[in-house]
């Protein structure tokens, strides 16, 4: 099947070892015969091979493309992976070459590579930036095809070009829009400086190891789970896992002892955050529907809730909330209180003053919780360190909503609900107090707010002093303004510079992102070409990977993974491999070199035809494997 596929071939490069090496420029062209393309075939290439006498393009053959001086050239010292591309070279362009379009059963018209590659000359220019240490990664977006106009107007959705919308449209038409293009490295800052232009660092591939760290040990905390647990399963969640940090029963703030547990839903499969509240009777359905309300309140300062119920699965009669997990979360007073801090100027350990930005930041924060709670008119009535908690850095979110609403439903109901949001303004008051005097217990607070406040202008501005004044003071009678919403406009500065620093820590997250962009995408190709290489026997089939097509595709993996160098040493170049794969998954006309391992045959492919082959070979694999359904353990990844 491959009688009419041309390659290029050399016939031994001295003082190369086995192994794939940096390619050279074609010597020959011959035709690739079925055997050739066969392992047994490649022993059996030399120039003498009657084979090697192309069948359709002998004119191209006979062209001074392959010049005397070319085939006498000096053997090939690789310098860099620079020679590693053919960087379509003159001599070759208009050569016989690889070309699986001329294989029967192919059917370009299923893989649609409209706008993935057209001839480009860059690869030379970009082959000097190769290096292990910095690996300039080519710029991939020159090495793409010039944008295929793209004229997002002419689908049925846009069909203002033909209606009285088009004159609307015009001007976009002067500049053709393209559609996206990927394999994009646009730098985001911040930058190093000492880097040359061109130049790039392993981590600009990576999110940086201290996000990676934590966002690794949030999900290590989240997949924790307790072997031979004693804790019971309850009807719709399973492995539940404490979160407590200490055994002792506080009934202070709910009139029963709450315990904390991480657990699995059964019906989704994702993590909550479980509370029960030990001990509980309910007398009163209408109570726990009550909290059916906080379903609304989604804010990104309060924890969401979801469900509350009964259970009798603790051998006792408790009350269950279920909030959103937030893996590593630690409450305000463990943050700020629970380990002595030693003192930033050696007055040994104590708790540390929390400055004065992050106490604006908790403000704004809390602010912003209440005011959505307020306005879905219900009261958070539970402003307490130990039931706010920290999920990353400064930031806070509200955790033990609905609570209160559930177990003191009997004794509130007559009380009017703007009562407890004016609760909540003094509550948040004294807990601000409380933070800013670095005094975790609040009967203190509250047995000496005077005091208190007294002492804050020592440490804090005369702002804080006052917003803090504002809160805890009780409304004048009759004095409708006192309210959240006023509270805000009152500290709308530092609420700025709250939303400054979140916008800041995004852009700085968004760059994080970014790095790791194409990452995702270079996996994804990874795995589809690793699940066709290397495939021992397959269907009955021995050595299916090694055969025909998939020939190709198994040297394409030695030229990006197992290159050598002229010692035979071998040449490890990130550089190199996230571009082979990047050029790989863009179909890319650049045509590289591959040699098989016994240097017997050279090939000459693009990498428009192994992005071809590896979509045949891999739809191949996926149409087996439905056929196979039924075998234990077949998993199906669609989408790959
Ligand atoms: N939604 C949540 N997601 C993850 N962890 C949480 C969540 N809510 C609370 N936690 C964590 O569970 C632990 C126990 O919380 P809890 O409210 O019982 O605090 P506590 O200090 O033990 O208070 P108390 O003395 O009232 O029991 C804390 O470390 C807290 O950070």
């Amino acid at each position: 099947m491959f009688e009419d596929t041309h390659v290029y071939y050399q016939t031994s490069k001295p003082g190369i070892g086995p192994g794939p090496h940096l390619g050279d420029y074609p010597l020959k062209s011959a035709t690739l015969s079925n055997e050739m393309m066969s392992r047994s075939g490649k022993k059996a290439l030399n120039v003498e091979s009657p084979s090697f006498t192309p069948i359709t393009l002998q004119q191209a053959a006979k062209k001074s493309t392959f010049s005397s001086q070319a085939a006498s050239a000096a053997p090939f010292t690789p310098r860099g992976p620079s020679a590693n591309t053919t960087p379509n070279p003159p001599q070759a362009a208009d050569a016989p070459v690889f070309n699986p379009s001329n294989i029967r059963e192919f059917q370009p018209q299923t893989f649609d590579i409209s706008n993935a590659g057209s001839p480009n000359n860059q690869s030379a220019a970009n082959d000097s930036t190769y290096s292990i240490e910095n690996f300039g990664m080519a710029p991939i977006a020159q090495a793409l095809p010039p944008p295929v106009p793209f004229n997002p107007y002419a689908t049925s959705e846009h069909s203002a070009i033909s209606s009285h919308g088009a004159a609307y449209y015009q001007p976009q038409f002067a500049t053709p829009l393209a559609p996206p293009q990927y394999h994009l490295y646009a730098p985001i800052g911040p930058y190093r400086e000492d880097l040359l232009p061109y130049q790039r660092v392993t981590h600009d591939f990576f999110i940086s190891e201290r996000l990676r760290d934590e966002l690794q040990k949030k999900s290590h905390a989240t997949l924790q789970t307790m072997p031979n647990s004693p804790l019971p399963q309850l009807e719709k969640y399973h492995s539940l896992f404490p979160l407590d940090t200490s055994n002792r029963k506080n009934t202070a703030i709910f009139g029963y002892p709450s315990w904390v547990f991480k657990a699995v839903s059964s019906k989704d499969g994702k993590y909550y955050c479980l509370r029960r509240l030990e001990g509980y009777r309910l007398t009163n359905e209408k109570a726990i529907h009550a909290a059916r309300e906080w379903k609304k309140v989604i804010n990104a300062n309060v924890v969401t809730f979801h469900e509350a119920f009964t259970t009798r699965v603790f051998q006792d009669s408790s009350l269950i909330f279920c909030h959103d997990y937030h893996p590593l979360a630690q409450t305000l007073y463990e943050h700020h209180f629970a380990t002595p801090q030693p003192h930033p100027r050696g007055r040994g350990l104590g708790p540390v003053a929390i400055p004065e930005n992050v106490l604006w930041s908790y403000i704004s924060q809390l602010s912003n919780a209440l005011r959505a709670i307020h306005h879905a008119k219900l009261a958070a009535r539970c402003l307490d360190m130990t039931k706010i908690i920290i999920t990353d850095k400064n930031r806070i979110r509200l955790a033990a909503t609905a609570i209160l609403d559930v177990v003191q439903f009997e004794a509130t109901q007559p009380r009017p609900v703007a009562d407890l949001q004016q609760e909540d303004l003094v509550q948040f008051g004294k807990l601000m107090l409380a933070l800013a005097s670095s005094t975790p217990q609040a009967d203190h607070v509250n047995n000496n707010i005077q005091r208190y406040m007294d002492s804050l202008p020592m440490k804090y501005s005369a702002s804080l002093a006052e917003a803090i004044s504002w809160l805890i003071s009780p409304p004048a009678p009759g004095d409708k303004t006192k309210h959240i919403d006023t509270f805000i406009s009152n500290i709308a500065m530092h609420v700025m510079n709250s939303a400054d620093q979140a916008l800041r820590a995004s852009d700085s997250l968004t760059s994080e992102l970014t790095r790791e962009l194409e990452n995702g995408r270079l996996v994804r190709l990874l795995c589809k070409l690793n699940t066709i290489t290397e495939r021992g026997e397959y269907a009955g089939e021995v050595a299916w990977s090694e055969n025909g097509e998939r020939y190709p595709l198994k040297l394409f993996r030695d030229y990006v993974f197992h290159q050598v160098d002229d010692q035979g040493r071998p040449v490890l170049d990130l550089g190199h491999m996230i571009r082979c794969l990047n050029k790989l998954d863009a179909a890319a006309e650049d045509r590289i070199t591959l040699v098989t391992r016994d240097e017997q045959s050279v090939f000459v492919v693009s990498y428009k035809d192994l992005k071809l082959l590896l979509d045949r070979s891999f739809n191949e694999l996926l149409k087996r494997t439905k056929q196979a359904q039924n075998s234990p353990g077949t998993v199906l990844v669609p989408g790959i």
